[in-house]
This record gives structure tokens, sequence and C-alpha cells, in this order.
């Protein structure tokens, strides 16, 4: 039989860049890190929001959220965003390989990926039989954010929820796939790209060995079809974003968290994002 060279599994040694395939070994552990990370970070797990499926608001509490103002509800739901958003952000440095590159580029990923996540991770609090998210501590329909004014953004985002929910993803395949949407090379402002590339590259494999191992090869293809979904559901959220802030500066400015001058001002204060 072959020795382990010859059969092209040199030993995965990280001084050289050059040729260095990983392990299956390391692939291995990798996925094992991403995993663990994510269910350390998603704020409730698959069996909790399978016990809470059918708790929705009653019609009185759909009347209150739509009896809020304009701004009274976005600051409602900012908070709320927020709070999803730091849970991603937490994921992200534990994502093998994230911490080691330089922080403006952990920034930039963020930046530019951190509502994309919140948008996957969605999909796992998406109840596809009655088109409902969880949100606020119950499943809500689209009626429910309508003082947002943003009917076309919310059907968009319960629209992409509801694909996604659909694929059935594990929570071991969504782990890697929300760890594959931050670690993208291609984002605006890296100065590192090749960097980026070669922590995505082990991440990329590993979503591959999962897949092939569930024997889903399929679902590659299909994740990878979402993607340009995501980026035009975030774009079109700041387009709103954009509107609302014209409308209410005061209250993006004051009451809006302390986290969208980092994700979405223009000075990078690198304290919250990645301290603590
Ligand atoms: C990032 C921190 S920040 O920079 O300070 C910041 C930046 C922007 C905003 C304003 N956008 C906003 O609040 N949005 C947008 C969207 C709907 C379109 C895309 C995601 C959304 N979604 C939710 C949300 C959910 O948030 C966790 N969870 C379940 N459902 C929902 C709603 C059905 C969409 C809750 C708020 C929310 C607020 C704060």
């Amino acid at each position: 039989n072959m020795s382990g060279s010859e059969m092209g599994f040199r030993p995965f040694d990280p001084e050289s860049s050059f040729f260095s395939y990983p392990t299956s070994l390391h692939i291995e552990e990798v996925s094992a890190s991403i995993v663990r990370s994510h269910r350390e970070t998603t704020q409730y797990r698959p069996e909790e929001l399978q016990a809470l499926r059918w708790k929705v608001f009653s019609r009185e509490e759909i009347h209150t959220y739509q009896s809020k103002s304009v701004d009274e509800m976005w600051q409602h739901c900012a908070v709320r965003l927020t709070d999803a958003v730091q849970y991603v952000v937490e994921f992200a440095k534990r994502i093998p390989g994230f911490r080691q590159l330089c922080q403006n580029d952990q920034i930039a990923l963020l930046k530019s990926g951190s509502m994309e996540v919140v948008l996957v991770r969605m999909s796992r609090m998406f109840n596809t039989e009655n088109n409902t998210v969880f949100f606020d501590g119950k499943f809500a329909g689209t009626e429910l954010f309508k003082s947002l004014s943003c009917g076309d953004l919310i059907a968009a985002v319960f629209d992409f929820a509801h694909n996604l929910c659909a694929l059935r993803l594990t929570e071991q395949q969504m782990a890697v796939f929300t760890a594959l949407v931050l670690l993208n090379a291609d984002r605006p402002c890296l100065e590192d790209r090749e960097r980026v590339q070669r922590v995505r590259r082990d991440v990329e494999l590993a979503l591959s060995h999962i897949l092939l191992r569930d024997n889903q090869e399929s679902l590659l293809h299909k994740l990878y079809q979402r993607v340009p979904v995501l980026k035009s559901l975030c774009a079109l959220h700041m387009e709103k974003l954009r509107w609302f802030r014209q409308l209410y500066p005061l209250t993006v400015h004051s009451l809006f968290p302390p986290l969208y001058k980092e994700l979405f001002g223009s000075d990078t204060d690198i304290q919250t994002l990645t301290t603590h």
C-alpha cells in the first residue's frame, strides 16, 4: 500500500504556505470547532425553538406592535437586531483563523457579513407551516412589522428565510455555512485578501466534507445560489436604513445601539466589536 506522502496527504505544516494540504484530521478539527462555536453563540437551541413553535402573538399583541410609530418600531427592532449581531460577532471570533486576521480585516468582514449571518440564522427560527419567524419571544407573521413601513423588505426577508428553512440544514451544515458567509475574501476594504482566502479554504473543505458525509452534496450548489440573494437583501436593508435615517436622524443618532456606528458608520470604533 502507498505511504502517506505518495497518497497526497502531506503532513499539514502551517509554515509551508505553498503546498500545504490540510489533512482530513485538520478539516475535522475545523468543522468541530465551528460547530461548537455556533452552538455556543446561537441564542436558542433547535429543540427550544421547536418547543416554542406554536407560541404565536395574539391579535392584541400584534395590534400593539402595529400601533407603534415608525421610529418606535425601528428602535424596537434595532435592539433585537443588535442583540443578534452581537452573537454573530462572538461566533466570528471563535472561527479557527479569524482572530489571526488583522483587526481591520476582522472588522471589515463583520461590517459586511454580520447582517447576512443574522439573516441565515433567521431561517432556523422560521416556521414554514404558518410563515412566522421567532421575534421577541414568540413567532410573528409579516403583519406584525407593518409599522416599519418596509413591507417589501420584510416580505423579501421572510421569503429568504422560508426558502432556506425548506432546505432543512442540520446545525452542523448551518454552522459551517455561516462561517463561509463571513469568510468572504471579496469583501470591500480588506488589507490581506490572500490570508482571508486561506482561512476560508479550510472552511470550504469542511462544508464539502460535511455534505459528503451527510450524502447531501446537492446542497452545496443550492447554498451557493442563496449567497447573491443575501447580498441583495442587505442592499435593500441599507436603502431602507438611509431612508429611515433621513426621516428620523435623531433616533438613529441617539437611540440606535452603539454597534450602529461601527457596522454602518464611517468611523470604525474597534472597541465594542473586538474586545470582551
Ligand atoms: C446591526 C446593529 S445596528 O447597526 O445598530 C442596526 C442597523 C440597522 C437597524 C435597522 N434594521 C433592523 O432593525 N432590522 C433589519 C432587519 C429586517 C431586514 C433585515 C434585518 C431586521 N430583522 C429583525 C428580525 C430579527 O432580529 C433578530 N429576528 C426575527 N425577525 C426579524 C424581522 C423579521 C425581520 C429585527 C431588526 C431588523 C438597526 C440596528
